[in-house]
Protein backbone atom coordinates (compact mmCIF):
# COMPACT_ATOMS: atom_id res chain seq x y z
CA UNK A 1 0.00 0.00 0.00
CA UNK A 2 1.84 3.19 -1.28
CA UNK A 3 1.85 6.07 1.89
CA UNK A 4 -0.90 8.49 2.50
CA UNK A 5 0.58 11.27 3.84
CA UNK A 6 4.41 12.52 4.39
CA UNK A 7 3.22 15.03 6.98
CA UNK A 8 5.18 14.96 9.82
CA UNK A 9 2.39 14.17 13.05
CA UNK A 10 3.15 17.29 15.04
CA UNK A 11 2.06 15.87 19.07
CA UNK A 12 2.38 13.06 20.60
CA UNK A 13 1.40 12.30 24.35
CA UNK A 14 3.18 9.97 26.87
CA UNK A 15 0.93 8.51 29.50
CA UNK A 16 3.18 7.48 32.65
CA UNK A 17 6.70 9.45 32.10
CA UNK A 18 8.78 6.85 34.82
CA UNK A 19 12.14 5.34 33.67
CA UNK A 20 10.12 3.87 30.34
CA UNK A 21 7.97 7.09 29.39
CA UNK A 22 11.53 9.16 30.30
CA UNK A 23 13.71 7.40 27.66
CA UNK A 24 10.70 7.55 25.35
CA UNK A 25 10.01 11.12 25.52
CA UNK A 26 13.86 11.35 25.28
CA UNK A 27 14.43 9.30 21.65
CA UNK A 28 11.42 11.26 20.10
CA UNK A 29 13.34 14.48 20.91
CA UNK A 30 16.69 13.16 19.59
CA UNK A 31 14.75 11.70 16.38
CA UNK A 32 12.74 14.93 16.28
CA UNK A 33 9.90 12.48 15.77
CA UNK A 34 7.06 15.50 17.19
CA UNK A 35 6.86 19.28 17.44
CA UNK A 36 4.89 18.99 20.16
CA UNK A 37 5.35 16.50 23.38
CA UNK A 38 2.84 16.44 26.55
CA UNK A 39 3.74 13.86 29.52
CA UNK A 40 1.02 12.86 31.62
CA UNK A 41 1.75 11.34 34.82
CA UNK A 42 -0.34 10.74 38.36
CA UNK A 43 2.76 11.64 39.93
CA UNK A 44 2.58 15.37 39.32
CA UNK A 45 5.81 16.19 40.73
CA UNK A 46 7.78 13.42 38.80
CA UNK A 47 5.99 14.64 35.56
CA UNK A 48 6.50 18.26 35.99
CA UNK A 49 10.75 17.43 37.03
CA UNK A 50 10.61 15.29 33.75
CA UNK A 51 9.18 18.17 31.54
CA UNK A 52 12.01 20.69 32.77
CA UNK A 53 14.61 17.96 32.25
CA UNK A 54 13.26 16.94 28.91
CA UNK A 55 12.84 20.44 27.77
CA UNK A 56 16.64 20.61 28.37
CA UNK A 57 17.30 17.94 26.06
CA UNK A 58 14.65 19.76 23.47
CA UNK A 59 17.04 23.06 24.16
CA UNK A 60 20.23 21.12 23.66
CA UNK A 61 18.64 19.81 20.45
CA UNK A 62 17.82 22.92 18.53
CA UNK A 63 14.87 23.79 20.20
CA UNK A 64 12.44 22.71 17.59
CA UNK A 65 10.50 20.26 20.43
CA UNK A 66 7.78 21.99 22.67
CA UNK A 67 7.87 19.69 26.11
CA UNK A 68 4.82 20.66 28.66
CA UNK A 69 2.85 18.98 31.36
CA UNK A 70 -0.82 17.52 30.08
CA UNK A 71 -4.12 15.82 31.52
CA UNK A 72 -5.17 12.76 30.57
CA UNK A 73 -8.30 14.62 28.26
CA UNK A 74 -5.64 16.63 26.28
CA UNK A 75 -3.68 13.68 25.53
CA UNK A 76 -6.92 11.63 23.74
CA UNK A 77 -6.83 14.76 21.33
CA UNK A 78 -3.38 13.94 20.58
CA UNK A 79 -2.05 12.55 16.95
CA UNK A 80 -0.40 9.78 19.39
CA UNK A 81 -0.49 8.45 22.57
CA UNK A 82 2.00 6.29 23.97
CA UNK A 83 0.74 4.39 27.14
CA UNK A 84 4.19 3.45 29.55
CA UNK A 85 2.04 3.96 32.76
CA UNK A 86 2.01 1.10 35.13
CA UNK A 87 3.23 -0.31 37.65
CA UNK A 88 6.27 -2.55 39.16
CA UNK A 89 6.27 -5.84 41.17
CA UNK A 90 6.05 -5.56 44.73
CA UNK A 91 7.80 -6.92 46.91
CA UNK A 92 5.76 -10.23 47.53
CA UNK A 93 3.50 -9.69 45.17
CA UNK A 94 2.56 -12.73 42.73
CA UNK A 95 2.30 -12.47 38.56
CA UNK A 96 -1.69 -12.57 38.57
CA UNK A 97 -1.80 -9.54 41.58
CA UNK A 98 0.41 -7.65 39.20
CA UNK A 99 -1.21 -7.87 36.22
CA UNK A 100 -4.44 -7.17 37.87
CA UNK A 101 -3.12 -3.69 38.94
CA UNK A 102 -2.04 -3.07 35.57
CA UNK A 103 -5.08 -3.91 34.16
CA UNK A 104 -6.72 -2.10 36.22
CA UNK A 105 -4.31 0.73 35.67
CA UNK A 106 -4.85 0.81 31.56
CA UNK A 107 -8.89 0.70 32.37
CA UNK A 108 -8.29 3.92 34.38
CA UNK A 109 -5.70 5.41 31.92
CA UNK A 110 -7.74 5.11 28.67
CA UNK A 111 -10.99 6.01 30.46
CA UNK A 112 -9.79 9.16 31.44
CA UNK A 113 -8.61 10.10 27.60
CA UNK A 114 -12.11 9.25 26.25
CA UNK A 115 -13.62 10.48 23.94
CA UNK A 116 -10.19 10.47 21.88
CA UNK A 117 -9.80 12.19 18.52
CA UNK A 118 -11.59 10.13 15.90
CA UNK A 119 -7.69 9.86 14.21
CA UNK A 120 -5.75 9.34 17.29
CA UNK A 121 -2.88 6.47 17.51
CA UNK A 122 -2.70 5.00 20.80
CA UNK A 123 0.59 2.64 21.30
CA UNK A 124 0.52 0.58 24.51
CA UNK A 125 3.92 -0.05 25.96
CA UNK A 126 2.94 -1.14 29.37
CA UNK A 127 2.91 -4.99 30.41
CA UNK A 128 1.51 -7.69 29.75
CA UNK A 129 1.59 -6.01 26.62
CA UNK A 130 -1.01 -8.04 24.55
CA UNK A 131 -3.40 -8.27 27.73
CA UNK A 132 -3.51 -4.31 27.74
CA UNK A 133 -3.44 -3.76 24.02
CA UNK A 134 -6.81 -5.70 23.74
CA UNK A 135 -8.32 -4.31 26.59
CA UNK A 136 -7.27 -0.53 25.36
CA UNK A 137 -9.02 -1.45 22.22
CA UNK A 138 -12.06 -2.21 23.61
CA UNK A 139 -12.36 0.96 26.23
CA UNK A 140 -11.34 3.40 23.95
CA UNK A 141 -13.49 2.87 21.22
CA UNK A 142 -11.31 3.39 18.41
CA UNK A 143 -10.87 1.31 15.46
CA UNK A 144 -8.65 -1.82 15.80
CA UNK A 145 -5.96 -0.76 13.19
CA UNK A 146 -5.90 2.25 15.40
CA UNK A 147 -4.73 0.65 18.68
CA UNK A 148 -1.55 -1.54 19.03
CA UNK A 149 1.36 -2.82 21.11
CA UNK A 150 4.77 -2.45 20.65
CA UNK A 151 4.70 -6.54 21.46
CA UNK A 152 7.68 -7.99 20.48
CA UNK A 153 9.54 -5.97 18.28
CA UNK A 154 11.98 -5.03 21.17
CA UNK A 155 13.35 -9.09 21.18
CA UNK A 156 13.55 -8.65 17.46
CA UNK A 157 15.98 -5.88 17.44
CA UNK A 158 17.93 -7.44 20.43
CA UNK A 159 17.73 -10.92 18.52
CA UNK A 160 18.51 -9.33 15.31
CA UNK A 161 21.76 -7.87 16.87
CA UNK A 162 23.31 -10.96 18.49
CA UNK A 163 22.61 -12.66 15.44
CA UNK A 164 24.38 -9.98 13.43
CA UNK A 165 27.20 -10.13 15.30
CA UNK A 166 27.50 -13.72 15.45
CA UNK A 167 27.67 -13.88 11.57
CA UNK A 168 29.45 -10.70 11.25
CA UNK A 169 27.20 -8.73 8.83
CA UNK A 170 25.22 -5.35 9.11
CA UNK A 171 22.44 -5.57 11.92
CA UNK A 172 19.93 -3.94 8.69
CA UNK A 173 20.85 -6.96 6.43
CA UNK A 174 19.47 -9.58 9.36
CA UNK A 175 15.31 -10.15 8.99
CA UNK A 176 14.02 -12.21 11.84
CA UNK A 177 11.32 -11.63 13.51
CA UNK A 178 10.14 -12.89 17.49
CA UNK A 179 5.95 -13.43 16.80
CA UNK A 180 2.90 -14.31 18.96
CA UNK A 181 2.49 -13.24 22.68
CA UNK A 182 5.15 -10.98 24.28
CA UNK A 183 6.93 -12.90 27.37
CA UNK A 184 7.94 -16.40 27.70
CA UNK A 185 5.57 -18.29 24.71
CA UNK A 186 7.14 -15.56 22.34
CA UNK A 187 7.56 -17.62 19.28
CA UNK A 188 11.43 -16.66 16.90
CA UNK A 189 10.25 -17.39 13.39
CA UNK A 190 13.81 -19.38 12.48
CA UNK A 191 12.39 -20.82 9.49
CA UNK A 192 11.68 -17.66 7.54
CA UNK A 193 14.73 -15.86 8.90
CA UNK A 194 17.01 -14.51 6.04
CA UNK A 195 20.04 -12.29 5.57
CA UNK A 196 19.62 -9.97 2.72
CA UNK A 197 16.91 -12.65 1.54
CA UNK A 198 19.10 -15.24 1.39
CA UNK A 199 17.71 -17.86 4.04
CA UNK A 200 19.91 -18.01 7.18
CA UNK A 201 20.68 -21.79 6.81
CA UNK A 202 22.52 -21.27 3.25
CA UNK A 203 24.43 -18.45 4.79
CA UNK A 204 25.14 -20.24 8.33
CA UNK A 205 25.97 -23.58 8.55
CA UNK A 206 24.13 -25.88 10.96
CA UNK A 207 26.38 -25.99 13.17
CA UNK A 208 27.48 -22.84 13.54
CA UNK A 209 25.29 -21.66 16.27
CA UNK A 210 22.28 -23.07 18.02
CA UNK A 211 18.88 -21.63 17.51
CA UNK A 212 17.67 -22.11 21.06
CA UNK A 213 20.58 -20.87 22.78
CA UNK A 214 20.77 -17.66 20.63
CA UNK A 215 16.77 -17.07 21.68
CA UNK A 216 18.23 -17.92 25.48
CA UNK A 217 20.88 -15.77 25.20
CA UNK A 218 18.63 -13.19 24.25
CA UNK A 219 15.91 -13.98 27.02
CA UNK A 220 18.96 -14.20 29.90
CA UNK A 221 20.15 -10.06 28.34
CA UNK A 222 17.02 -9.03 28.95
CA UNK A 223 16.82 -10.70 32.33
CA UNK A 224 20.33 -9.67 33.45
CA UNK A 225 19.22 -5.54 32.38
CA UNK A 226 16.23 -5.77 34.24
CA UNK A 227 17.88 -7.48 37.93
CA UNK A 228 20.65 -4.72 37.84
CA UNK A 229 18.22 -1.35 36.34
CA UNK A 230 14.82 -3.05 37.27
CA UNK A 231 13.30 -1.81 33.50
CA UNK A 232 14.79 -1.76 29.94
CA UNK A 233 14.12 2.10 29.19
CA UNK A 234 16.86 2.86 26.84
CA UNK A 235 16.15 -0.21 24.94
CA UNK A 236 12.24 0.20 24.31
CA UNK A 237 12.56 3.44 24.23
CA UNK A 238 14.36 3.79 21.11
CA UNK A 239 11.86 0.83 19.44
CA UNK A 240 8.75 3.18 20.51
CA UNK A 241 10.01 6.02 19.15
CA UNK A 242 11.26 3.98 15.55
CA UNK A 243 7.33 2.99 15.27
CA UNK A 244 6.06 7.19 15.90
CA UNK A 245 8.25 8.06 13.13
CA UNK A 246 6.85 5.10 10.89
CA UNK A 247 3.18 6.71 11.78
CA UNK A 248 4.20 10.22 11.77
CA UNK A 249 6.31 9.89 8.56
CA UNK A 250 3.95 7.32 6.78
CA UNK A 251 6.59 4.97 6.21
CA UNK A 252 4.97 1.78 5.30
CA UNK A 253 8.04 0.33 7.48
CA UNK A 254 7.30 -3.84 8.37
CA UNK A 255 7.95 -5.12 12.28
CA UNK A 256 6.23 -7.17 14.52
CA UNK A 257 3.74 -5.17 16.35
CA UNK A 258 0.92 -6.50 18.54
CA UNK A 259 -2.54 -5.65 16.88
CA UNK A 260 -6.10 -7.72 16.79
CA UNK A 261 -6.00 -11.07 15.58
CA UNK A 262 -9.47 -11.52 14.39
CA UNK A 263 -8.80 -15.05 14.04
CA UNK A 264 -8.26 -15.59 18.11
CA UNK A 265 -10.29 -12.54 19.18
CA UNK A 266 -7.29 -10.64 20.55
CA UNK A 267 -3.92 -8.91 20.22
CA UNK A 268 -0.61 -10.51 19.57
CA UNK A 269 2.59 -9.23 17.26
CA UNK A 270 2.75 -10.32 13.61
CA UNK A 271 4.71 -8.33 11.20
CA UNK A 272 2.44 -5.52 9.47
CA UNK A 273 2.52 -2.18 7.83
CA UNK A 274 2.71 0.92 9.64
CA UNK A 275 1.60 4.16 8.89
CA UNK A 276 -0.56 7.24 9.24
CA UNK A 277 -3.57 5.66 10.30
CA UNK A 278 -1.93 2.88 12.06
CA UNK A 279 -1.94 -0.80 11.03
CA UNK A 280 -2.39 -0.94 7.21
CA UNK A 281 -2.25 -4.61 7.24
CA UNK A 282 -0.77 -7.87 8.52
CA UNK A 283 1.94 -9.40 6.33
CA UNK A 284 1.54 -12.94 6.39
CA UNK A 285 4.92 -14.65 6.40
CA UNK A 286 5.10 -18.75 5.85
CA UNK A 287 5.80 -19.92 9.25
CA UNK A 288 6.88 -24.18 9.69
CA UNK A 289 3.42 -25.99 11.20
CA UNK A 290 4.92 -26.23 14.59
CA UNK A 291 5.29 -22.61 14.72
CA UNK A 292 1.96 -21.64 13.54
CA UNK A 293 1.10 -24.61 16.50
CA UNK A 294 3.43 -22.51 19.65
CA UNK A 295 1.58 -18.85 18.30
CA UNK A 296 -1.64 -20.48 18.45
CA UNK A 297 -1.41 -21.86 22.04
CA UNK A 298 0.27 -18.73 23.51
CA UNK A 299 -3.02 -16.63 22.18
CA UNK A 300 -5.31 -19.28 23.74
CA UNK A 301 -4.00 -18.31 26.98
CA UNK A 302 -4.22 -14.93 26.27
CA UNK A 303 -7.98 -15.13 25.18
CA UNK A 304 -8.13 -17.10 28.85
CA UNK A 305 -6.83 -14.42 30.85
CA UNK A 306 -9.07 -12.12 28.86
CA UNK A 307 -12.01 -14.39 29.79
CA UNK A 308 -11.12 -14.02 33.26
CA UNK A 309 -10.77 -10.11 33.55
CA UNK A 310 -13.99 -9.29 32.06
N1 LIG B 1 6.62 -3.81 26.13
C1 LIG B 1 7.92 -3.80 26.47
O1 LIG B 1 8.77 -4.35 25.73
C2 LIG B 1 8.35 -3.11 27.76
C3 LIG B 1 9.71 -2.91 28.05
C4 LIG B 1 10.03 -2.27 29.24
C5 LIG B 1 9.01 -1.88 30.11
N2 LIG B 1 7.71 -2.11 29.80
C6 LIG B 1 6.59 -1.73 30.69
O2 LIG B 1 6.48 -0.31 30.74
C7 LIG B 1 5.77 0.03 31.95
C8 LIG B 1 6.48 1.17 32.66
O3 LIG B 1 7.73 0.73 33.17
P1 LIG B 1 8.68 1.75 33.98
O4 LIG B 1 9.92 1.00 34.26
O5 LIG B 1 8.75 3.04 33.27
O6 LIG B 1 7.84 1.93 35.33
P2 LIG B 1 7.86 3.23 36.29
O7 LIG B 1 7.25 2.77 37.57
O8 LIG B 1 9.21 3.84 36.29
O9 LIG B 1 6.86 4.25 35.57
C9 LIG B 1 5.48 4.05 35.48
C10 LIG B 1 4.82 5.41 35.64
O10 LIG B 1 3.40 5.28 35.38
C11 LIG B 1 2.76 6.21 36.23
N3 LIG B 1 1.32 5.93 36.35
C12 LIG B 1 0.70 4.96 37.07
N4 LIG B 1 -0.65 5.05 36.94
C13 LIG B 1 -0.88 6.10 36.10
C14 LIG B 1 -2.05 6.71 35.59
N5 LIG B 1 -3.27 6.25 35.91
N6 LIG B 1 -1.92 7.78 34.77
C15 LIG B 1 -0.69 8.27 34.46
N7 LIG B 1 0.46 7.73 34.92
C16 LIG B 1 0.38 6.66 35.73
C17 LIG B 1 3.50 6.09 37.55
O11 LIG B 1 3.25 7.20 38.40
C18 LIG B 1 4.94 5.99 37.05
O12 LIG B 1 5.57 7.25 37.01
C19 LIG B 1 5.70 -1.27 32.79
O13 LIG B 1 4.42 -1.84 32.64
C20 LIG B 1 6.76 -2.14 32.14
O14 LIG B 1 6.48 -3.52 32.32
C21 LIG B 1 7.36 -2.68 28.63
Amino acid sequence: MAPQDTKSTSRIAIVGVGQVGGAVAYALILGSATCELLLVDVKVDLRDAQVRDLSDVAYAAGGTVRVRAATHHEAGQCDIVVITAGSKYSLGETNIQHMHRNVSVIRNVVKAMTPFRSDAIVLVVSNPVDLLTSIAQEVSGLPKSQVFGSGTFLESVRLRGLLADKTGVAVNSVQLSVLGVHGSSQVVAWSSATINGIPLHKVVPSDGFGHDQLAAECNERAESIFRTKGSTPFGIGSVVASICASISFDRGDVQPISHFQPEFGCCFSLPVVIGRRGIMKTIKIPLEAEENAAIARSAERVKNVMKLGS
